[in-house]
């Protein structure tokens, strides 16, 4: 890299499905739009499990990077020298296999949430990640908004007292006129538990991410506390969450946080009332919809003053005014990559680790469960996860 050159990060994009297709578009975005003058990002190859004309496709539907390489499988994906870093796109079913497919292919991850199925294998992943030292990273891209972090800020410096309650919501009314069906088809990834549907791993991990960030993420290394967990959930028809509700007591800190999420209602029609409340001894901030793609706050302190801030996502005009905001997690991804770091300070490994056992333990009482296909942490690379055969 020449001296005051941006480090330019080489992605190989692994699932060619909508996520994927968001993330690439804002890697297209030209960086210096979001002030980022520092790093850059290649789109140098993608794969999908079925075929390579689907990525090809691909490549028109992002309408960039058509010199990148495209693949059929994603075995191949893993191999290309030339990538630098792997984007797991896929279903939650298939992260574990996907990305320890990725590190043992001597590639750096980041890995679409929610990071596994169970904690055993987000564990095997960061000992895999650290015993290849390659970078791992779980993609909560809401902690990489400039929103959240200034919402950090505040907590830290004292804004709103010491904070005792956060209580989050993320939620969608995806109901029908047939009282039980939701709009999703049985084999939706929402709710199928083949590829470890629910509204917990899709959805409540937002949530719990604005009760972590505030609640866990900002306590001193040696003050941090995994919480004890009570929770709730009804199943959907196909044996996948259809709501949850977690309740996380963190006692060293008398502080709770409360999770709640369902494919019943919405969060907040009216986009009026907060989605997240983070409560202190001097007031609180109020985050309001979408919980994971936040564009507003409210700061309220005790004696009830009150001010709006509008946190709007920068758009390149040169791609028709796109940006969605996932380019902030791809910087912290190449930052730490220059840096050499292995994981991000923003969502170090241990805390997608106790959020996962966090879901597991709310799963576990809720009496939801998964296939052993998609529940193991033996990696297998022949897995039909890995092959595409499934
Ligand atoms: N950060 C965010 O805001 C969001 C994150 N997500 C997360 O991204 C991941 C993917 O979600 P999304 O892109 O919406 O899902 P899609 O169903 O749109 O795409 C998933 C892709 O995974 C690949 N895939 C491989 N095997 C299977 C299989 N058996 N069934 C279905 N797909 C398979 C397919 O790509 P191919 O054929 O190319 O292999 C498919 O297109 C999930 O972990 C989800 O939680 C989702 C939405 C928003
Ligand atoms: O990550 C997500 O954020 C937005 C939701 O609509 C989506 O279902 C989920 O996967």
């Amino acid at each position: 890299m020449a001296p005051g050159s941006p480090y330019t990060l080489k992605w190989g994009i692994m699932a060619t499905g909508g996520i994927a297709e968001t993330f690439c578009k804002d890697l297209l975005c030209n960086p210096e739009i979001r002030g980022a003058h520092d790093v850059r990002h290649e789109i140098v190859a993608v794969a999908s499990s079925s075929n390579s004309k689907r990525a090809e496709e691909f490549l028109q539907k992002i309408d960039g990077a058509f010199d990148a390489k495209t693949y059929g499988s994603y075995p191949e994906l893993v191999v290309d020298p030339n990538v630098d870093i792997i984007y797991v796109a896929t279903p939650h079913s298939h992260h574990f296999q996907n990305t320890m497919l990725a590190l043992e292919a001597g590639k750096h991850v980041l890995c679409e949430k929610a990071f596994t199925v169970t904690t055993a294998q987000a564990r095997k992943l960061v000992e895999t990640a650290k015993a290849k030292n390659l970078f791992l990273m779980e993609a909560v891209w809401t902690r990489y908004f400039p929103l959240s972090i200034k919402i950090r800020e505040l907590i830290t410096s004292g804004e709103i007292g010491t904070v005792f309650r956060t209580i989050g919501d993320l939620s969608i009314n995806a109901n029908t006129d047939d009282a039980k069906a939701l709009t999703f088809a049985d084999s939706h990834r929402m709710v199928n538990p083949e590829l470890a549907g629910g509204a917990t791993l899709d959805l409540g991990v937002y949530p719990l991410t604005w009760v972590f960030q505030t609640l866990y993420h900002l306590q001193p290394e040696q003050d941090k506390e995994a919480p004890t967990v009570i929770a709730s959930s009804n199943k959907y028809t196909t044996g996948a969450d259809d709501n949850t509700a977690i309740i996380c007591s963190f006692p060293g800190h008398n502080s709770i946080g409360i999770a709640s999420t369902t494919m019943r209602a919405d969060t907040d029609p009216e986009l009026q009332f907060p989605a997240v409340r983070i409560q202190g001894s001097g007031g609180e901030i109020q985050v309001f919809f979408p919980t994971y793609r936040p564009l507003k706050y409210r700061v309220v302190k005790k004696n009830g003053e009150a001010q709006t801030f509008d946190c709007p996502i920068p758009g390149d005009p040169a791609r028709k005014g796109w940006g969605h905001g996932m380019f902030w997690e791809a910087d912290e991804c190449a930052r730490c990559l220059r840096d050499g770091k292995l994981e991000s300070a923003t969502l170090p490994w241990k805390e997608s680790i106790v959020i996962m056992e966090t879901m597991e333990e709310a799963l576990k009482q809720g009496g939801i469960t998964y296939p052993e296909l998609i529940t193991t942490d033996v990696y297998d690379p022949k897995s039909p996860l890995n092959t595409g055969n499934q």
